[in-house]
C-alpha cells in the first residue's frame, strides 16, 4: 500500500464519497457550534424545512459574546448579541443539540470546552464555524473551520463538501530553554515561515520538542497553526494524548478501550510517507516572543529590535512594516523590551487553561500589578475557573491587582463589551493582533502568559527570564 501521512488516513477514513479530483464528502464527526455563525445556519434549514441530522453530534457554547464581568449572572444586555445567544439556545432546544448555555458553570470557549470534556478524540473530524478549530489536532483529531453556509451543511447532512489540503511537516527537536513556552514556539516558527507560510497545507508537527509538550502546550501550538495560514494541524497521538482523553471519556474506558487504542495506535504517518513541504526547527533556538505588528507574523524576540522598512527593499513588504509600525506607535529599530503598557488581558483559546494560568500566577505571586496597569485574567471555561480556585490561583491574581473575571472569549476580539480603549497597549496572550482586534485604535502584542504576567507586574514589555532572575 502507497505509505500516507496522517492527516491522508484522516481523510481517508471520513471519505463518503470522491466528487473530483480536489473535492470529497467529508463525514464529520463532531461539529461545534458558536452564536455567532450558526444563526443564519440554522434559518437557512428553516427555509428549506430540513432538520438537523445527528444531533448528538452537535455541541454549542455561547463563547464570543458572554459577558465576564467577575461575579454575578451572565446577563447579555446588548441587543444583537443577547438576540444571537437567545436564538442558540432556541435552535438547540427545538433540534435536541446540546448547548453550554450562558448560566451553565461548565461553559467557555468552545475550543476549550470541547476537548476538557473528552469529546475530542484521536482520529475524529471536528468542524466549526471557528478558524482556531485547528486545536483539536494536539490529539490527532483533524479540526479545521467552516463558513456559514458550510455550517448549514453540516446541520443537514453531518457531512460536508471538502477541498483536500497538502501536507506539510514541521520538524522541533530539542528542548524548549527556561522561561519558554509553546507560545514562543509557536510565534517563532510563524515569524520564520509567514501568516501565509502554511496556506493550503495541513502541518503535522513532530520531533522531539513536539513530544515533549504537555497536552495543553500542543493545543496552544495547533490553536495558532492557524496564523500561519494552516488549514489543520496534527499531532499523532502518543501516550500523553491518549491518557488525556482516556481520563476524560468514561464511555471509551467502559466499552470500548481496546478498539479504540488498536485503532489510535494506527494514526501516524507512515514512514515513508511524502510531505509536499518539510521544517526544520531547533527548539534550542526559542526565546520569549513578542509580536510588534499588526499581523503574527510580526514578532520578534524579546530581547531584539522592531524592524526598520528602510533595510527593506521598497514595495509590498516595506509598506506592510511601515504601515504596522504607524498603527503600534514604534518606531524603527527600537528595542521591544521595556514598551510600557496600560493593559494585560491573560485570556483566549490559546492560552487560557489551566497550565496557562498556573504559569502566570507562578510570576506574579508575591508581586504587584504596575500601577496604571489594568490587568485581567479570562480562564477559557468554567471548569478551568474551578480548578483555578481549588488551587488559589484566583486569590494570586485578585491579591496582585488582577480582575478574575467569568470565561469566555472577552478582550480576545471583543464582542462581548471587554474592549480595549483606543490608543492603550496591551500585553495578550491571544492570537490575532490585527488593527482593531481588541478595540479601535488598541494595539496588542502577543506574548505567552508568563510574558504578560512579567508586563502586568512591571508595567511594561518584559523579558520574564530577567524577572525570574532577578528575584531568584
Ligand atoms: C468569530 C469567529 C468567526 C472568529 C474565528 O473564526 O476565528 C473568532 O473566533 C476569531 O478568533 O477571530
Ligand atoms: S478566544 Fe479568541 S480566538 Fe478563540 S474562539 Fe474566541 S475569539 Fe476566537
Amino acid at each position: 500500500m502507497t505509505p500516507r501521512t496522517l492527516y491522508q488516513k484522516l481523510v481517508d477514513s471520513h471519505t463518503v464519497a470522491r466528487l473530483d479530483e480536489q473535492h470529497l464528502l467529508l463525514f464529520c464527526d463532531l461539529h461545534l457550534m458558536n452564536e455567532y455563525t450558526s444563526p443564519q445556519a440554522f434559518a437557512g434549514l428553516d427555509e428549506q424545512g430540513r432538520g438537523v441530522a445527528l444531533p448528538g453530534q452537535n455541541l454549542a457554547v455561547v463563547s464570543h459574546v458572554i459577558p465576564t464581568e467577575p461575579v454575578g449572572r451572565r446577563v447579555i444586555h446588548a441587543q444583537a448579541p443577547a438576540l444571537q445567544a437567545s436564538r442558540l439556545k432556541r435552535n438547540c432546544e427545538r433540534h435536541g443539540i446540546p448547548l453550554f448555555d450562558t448560566d451553565d458553570p461548565l461553559q467557555g470557549i468552545e475550543h476549550v470546552v470541547a476537548p476538557e470534556h473528552g469529546m475530542i478524540r484521536p482520529g475524529m473530524v471536528v468542524i466549526c464555524g471557528d478558524s482556531h478549530t485547528t486545536t483539536t489536532g494536539a490529539l490527532g483529531a483533524l479540526g479545521f473551520g467552516i463558513g456559514t453556509s458550510e455550517v448549514e451543511q453540516v446541520l443537514a447532512t453531518q457531512t460536508l463538501v471538502y477541498r483536500l489540503a497538502r501536507d506539510m511537516r514541521i520538524r522541533v527537536d530539542g528542548r524548549l530553554p527556561a522561561g519558554t513556552t509553546a507560545k514562543d514556539l509557536v510565534l517563532m516558527i510563524i515569524g520564520r515561515i509567514g501568516a501565509q507560510g502554511a496556506r493550503g497545507f495541513v502541518v503535522e508537527f513532530c520531533g522531539t520538542a513536539i513530544d515533549a509538550l504537555s497536552i495543553e502546550a500542543r493545543f496552544t501550538l495547533c490553536n495558532m497553526a492557524v496564523e500561519a495560514g494552516a488549514r489543520g494541524a496534527l499531532i499523532a497521538p502518543d501516550e500523553a494524548a491518549i491518557d488525556y482523553v482516556l481520563q476524560r471519556a468514561p464511555d471509551i474506558r467502559a466499552a470500548w478501550q481496546e478498539p479504540a487504542l488498536a485503532h489510535w495506535a494506527t494514526l501516524h504517518s507512515d514512514a515513508d510517507a511524502v510531505f509536499e513541504v518539510e521544517h526544520r526547527f531547533d527548539a534550542g533556538d526559542v526565546a520569549p516572543h513578542v509580536t510588534w505588528g499588526t499581523s503574527p507574523d510580526q514578532v520578534i524576540a524579546v530581547d531584539a529590535q522592531v524592524p526598520d522598512p528602510s533595510t527593506c527593499p521598497a514595495g509590498a513588504a516595506r509598506r506592510s512594516i511601515e504601515q504596522a509600525l504607524r498603527y503600534t506607535g514604534l518606531a524603527a529599530g527600537a528595542p521591544i523590551e521595556g514598551l510600557p503598557v496600560q493593559h494585560v488581558f491573560i485570556g483566549s483559546c490559546t492560552n487560557a487553561r489551566i497550565e496557562d494560568l498556573r504559569a502566570a500566577a507562578d510570576v506574579v505571586r508575591g508581586r504587584t500589578v504596575a500601577t496604571g496597569v489594568r490587568a485581567m485574567v479570562v480562564p477559557g471555561s468554567g471548569a478551568v475557573k474551578a480548578q483555578a480556585e481549588g488551587e488559589g490561583l484566583d486569590r494570586v491574581f485578585v491579591a496582585a491587582g488582577f480582575e478574575w473575571r467569568q470565561p469566555g472569549c472577552s478582550m480576545c476580539l471583543a464582542m462581548n463589551g471587554d474592549v480595549l480603549p483606543a490608543g492603550t497597549r496591551c500585553a495578550s496572550t491571544t492570537n490575532r493582533n490585527f488593527e482593531g482586534r481588541q478595540g479601535r485604535a488598541a494595539i496588542t502584542h502577543l506574548m505567552s502568559p508568563a510574558m504578560a504576567a512579567a508586563a502586568a507586574v512591571t508595567g511594561c514589555i518584559t523579558d520574564v527570564r530577567t524577572l525570574e532572575s532577578r528575584h531568584a
